[in-house]
């Protein structure tokens, strides 16, 4: 079809802007090959331009500087190096697709000028020939429709009138498709992007930011901001955008490193990664609950994931689930405080430090230095001070070691190079001492201290750690006296503790009060650098956990986003909302709410809201396809075949099919039989990456994630039968992005029973 002539006419600017660009890709590219060459040689002469002298210490003093001029030198080269690959980058993206959107703005007494908006801004001269994304202009693009418009510019508010809004679908510099449009966002655009396969990473989507969505991209007055959407309405993309929106916004100040996004899990870490790096910014530290306590309880405790657990209470194992509960509530926060309050007067327990079986160092002695502080020094500093003393102690006793007839055996062990060292330290000694008869003693004391600091290494590194205070043994005091300082905790709390600890486990449901009670008595750990918190699938947080990460990141804004009908402890208890306003304060706090589902067909949508008991607020999106299909088979060979079936057909029009079982048990079940049908992957841990096709997955580890079609593993009555799994059934559905098949061994579940027939159709 032949195009009109304002289609030729901005297929000539893409051309001319592209032009541009790549001419000044040429450029930096030599440049590039010039500053690698200079490093090159850098690396090449190293050697040669410094002066190596060791012989005198000014000798020494001396080549250290010219060492360090040279290196100096080369990781100058080398970072504007890595600058100018990075332009190249950028430019590379550009030249792919310059923009995506433009609108045409005027102030009033001022001729209409058209500004275009790409992933990052590009300039010839002083023209700008595409504005970033995230430039204070562009928001008009995002906010409003032709008319008059207004946004906030660093100077104050602009006022004026947007003429045109046109958006731009551009590959390989070629213009694919281009709507002018009246409403928000143009649905044209929405619908053409959403109409695409799900990939194995999620998408940036820069171009089709909606309304409500950039508000909270744009956020920047609230220091709490808590996003409750419906599943699919865009919280994580939310989420990524806004950090590329601070990272600009701040670009002077706020580094990525500066930001830490919690996710559920790593599969999901995995999935998100390449939003950012494909915007040109750099990710921002990633991490899980799980991870950050693995690391701060350390390696000796293995640390229970809440996946584990959820395991456990999805195959019926819930007998120590109101221990869990109290463990998990704010009061019993509190109660660690007041129990580490105590301690300040008496009652830590210390470890003997042991050295070659023997206690060298007592617990007692420990105490007594521990205690004879004034009450005013916090644990803590008190902590400080103790590994202070003890590895003076430590080196007292050290020079009494060297003596030992131990020492002697190791010295005969050692290597030529030990003795020739020794010889030198020994010749040094007797020149220094004008002394020409010890040189044996001088050589014998060299080596006694090499044998004894070695061996002593380690248990300095013990002291600095605090790793002489019996962190186990205290907490399960703790949890021994608990019933002391909360209400309803009467029953045994330490049983399951105790013999998780024998078994070199930590239970999830301890995980907080446990590195709380040791971050209160030796001090935390977390950097204060962090100026900004996300955390993703808020909902799944327990009150600790929130309290914990408001006390690690006492400076820090946060950005919380969730959604309660996705919670996987039900939705019982006190509204979230009021808890963390409680615990994080209300000032300056910012509830929004997303109810538009961006993810799903209109189909699946309206099926999957009818699980809910009251999903009255969630709004689809108008894209077409089929209805969902409840399969219900009469044996469970019928369902395998009628999964095997679907995923054939599936498959043909799909990037990803996901089978979705509840646990991780009743997948393991299925994949016995389905493998020898089908090529798929059992994603069963949460470190596999996430490859396309077909893949069987249990249901918490699909959580955040998106395939284009799904297949409910069984949703029988046998399967689905608590009310507490609604919410469950409800997040593996709403998985699906084109197609949902849901399979049932016998009788379905009535947590279907409210869906409207006409909104799916029984095979
Ligand atoms: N404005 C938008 N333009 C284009 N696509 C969008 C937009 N908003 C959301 N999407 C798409 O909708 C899908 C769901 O987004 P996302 O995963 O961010 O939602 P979510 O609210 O975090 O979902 P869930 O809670 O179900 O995990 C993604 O494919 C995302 O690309």
């Amino acid at each position: 079809m032949p195009h009109d002539e304002e289609w030729i006419q901005e297929q000539k600017r893409v051309d001319y802007t592209v032009g541009k660009m790549k001419k000044e890709k040429e450029e930096l590219l030599s440049k590039v090959r010039a500053v690698r060459g200079e490093a090159q040689e850098i690396r090449n002469t190293f050697w040669e331009d410094v002066t190596v002298n060791l012989d005198e210490p000014d000798d020494v003093v001396e080549t250290s500087a010219s060492v360090r001029q040279q290196a100096e030198l080369l990781a100058e080269r080398e970072r504007s190096y890595g600058h100018m690959e990075k332009n190249v980058k950028q430019l590379d993206r550009l030249i792919y697709s310059p923009y995506f959107a433009r609108v045409d703005f005027h102030e009033e007494g001022e001729t209409s000028e058209p500004i275009y908006i790409g992933t990052a801004s590009y300039r010839d001269e002083d023209e700008y020939l595409v504005y970033d994304w995230r430039a204070p202009i562009s928001s008009i693009y995002y906010d409003g429709v032709p008319g008059p418009v207004s946004y906030q510019a660093p100077d104050g508010r602009r006022e004026g009138v947007m003429d045109l809004k046109r958006q731009f679908l551009i590959r390989r510099g070629k213009i694919e498709a281009m709507f002018d449009t009246g409403l928000s966002i143009g649905d044209e655009m929405l619908q053409e992007i959403l109409g695409h396969h799900a990939s194995t990473h999620m998408k940036s989507i820069v171009a089709t930011i909606q309304k409500e969505q950039n508000r909270i991209i744009r956020d920047v007055s609230s220091n709490l901001l808590f996003v409750q959407g419906a599943a699919g309405s865009g919280k994580t993309s939310v989420a990524l955008q806004r950090i590329a929106y601070l990272l600009y916004r701040y670009r002077d100040s706020l580094h990525s490193e500066q930001i830490v996004l919690f996710s559920p899990n790593q599969l999901f870490n995995h999935y998100v990664s390449k939003v950012l790096p494909e915007l040109g910014e750099n990710n921002m530290q990633q991490t899980t609950f799980l991870e950050y306590a693995q690391a701060r309880v350390g390696k000796a405790l293995k640390v229970e994931s809440l996946l584990d657990q959820m395991e456990e209470s999805l195959e019926g194992k819930t007998e120590h689930k109101e221990t869990a509960q109290i463990k998990g509530s704010l009061e019993f926060f509190r109660a660690v405080e007041d129990y580490a309050k105590k301690l300040l007067e008496g009652g830590i327990i210390f470890r003997d430090i042991r050295f070659k079986g023997e206690t060298i160092i007592s617990k007692e002695d420990i105490a007594a230095m521990f205690y004879a502080y004034d009450e005013s020094y916090s644990l803590p500093n008190r902590f400080q001070l103790v590994s202070k003393q003890l590895l003076k102690e430590l080196e007292r006793i050290s020079k009494e070691e060297r003596k030992k007839p131990w020492v002697e055996e190791e010295i005969e062990l050692l290597g030529q190079e030990a003795f020739l060292a020794a010889h030198k330290y020994a010749e040094r000694k007797m020149r220094q001492n004008r002394d020409d008869f010890s040189g044996t003693a001088y050589e014998k004391e060299f080596l006694a201290r090499k044998i004894v600091n070695r061996r002593f290494s380690s248990i300095r590194k013990h002291i600095k750690q605090f790793r002489y205070f019996h962190i186990r043994a205290q907490y399960l005091d703790f949890l021994k006296k608990a019933p002391e300082f909360v209400r309803g905790a009467e029953g045994p709390l330490d049983a399951k503790t105790r013999a998780a600890f024998q078994e070199g486990w930590l239970p999830f449901e301890d995980t907080v009060p446990y590195m709380y009670l040791l971050d209160l008595a030796t001090g935390k750990m977390m950097s204060s650098s962090i100026k900004y918190v996300f955390i993703d699938e808020i909902q799944d947080y327990s009150p600790v956990q929130l309290a914990y990460l408001r006390y690690l990141f006492p400076y820090s804004k946060f950005t919380m986003l969730g959604d309660l009908n996705q919670s996987i402890f039900g939705t019982s208890g006190r509204p979230q909302m009021e808890l963390i306003k409680d615990i994080f304060g209300e000032e300056k706090a910012q509830v929004v709410y997303l109810t538009k589902s961006y993810r799903s067909t209109a189909a699946i949508t309206r099926f999957t809201k009818e699980i809910l008991q009251d999903g009255e607020k969630i709004e689809w999106f108008d894209r077409e396809g089929a209805l969902p299909v409840v399969a219900v088979a009469g044996s469970q060979e019928e369902a395998i075949a009628k999964i095997t079936a679907y995923v054939k057909k599936l498959s043909a029009e799909s990037n990803t099919v996901a089978i979705i079982g509840k646990s991780r048990k009743q997948c393991e079940e299925a994949y016995e039989k389905l493998r020898e049908e089908l090529d798929l992957t059992f994603i069963e841990k949460e470190y596999s990456g996430l490859p396309e096709g077909t893949i069987l997955i249990p249901s918490y580890l699909a959580k955040g994630l998106e395939f284009d079609s799904v297949i409910v593993l069984d949703v029988s009555a046998a399967t689905y039968h608590d009310e507490a799994e609604r919410n469950l059934l409800y997040t593996v559905g709403t998985r699906a992005m084109h197609n949902l098949v849901l399979v049932s061994n016998g009788p379905v579940t009535p947590l279907l029973d409210k869906v409207p027939e006409d909104l799916y159709v029984e095979e």
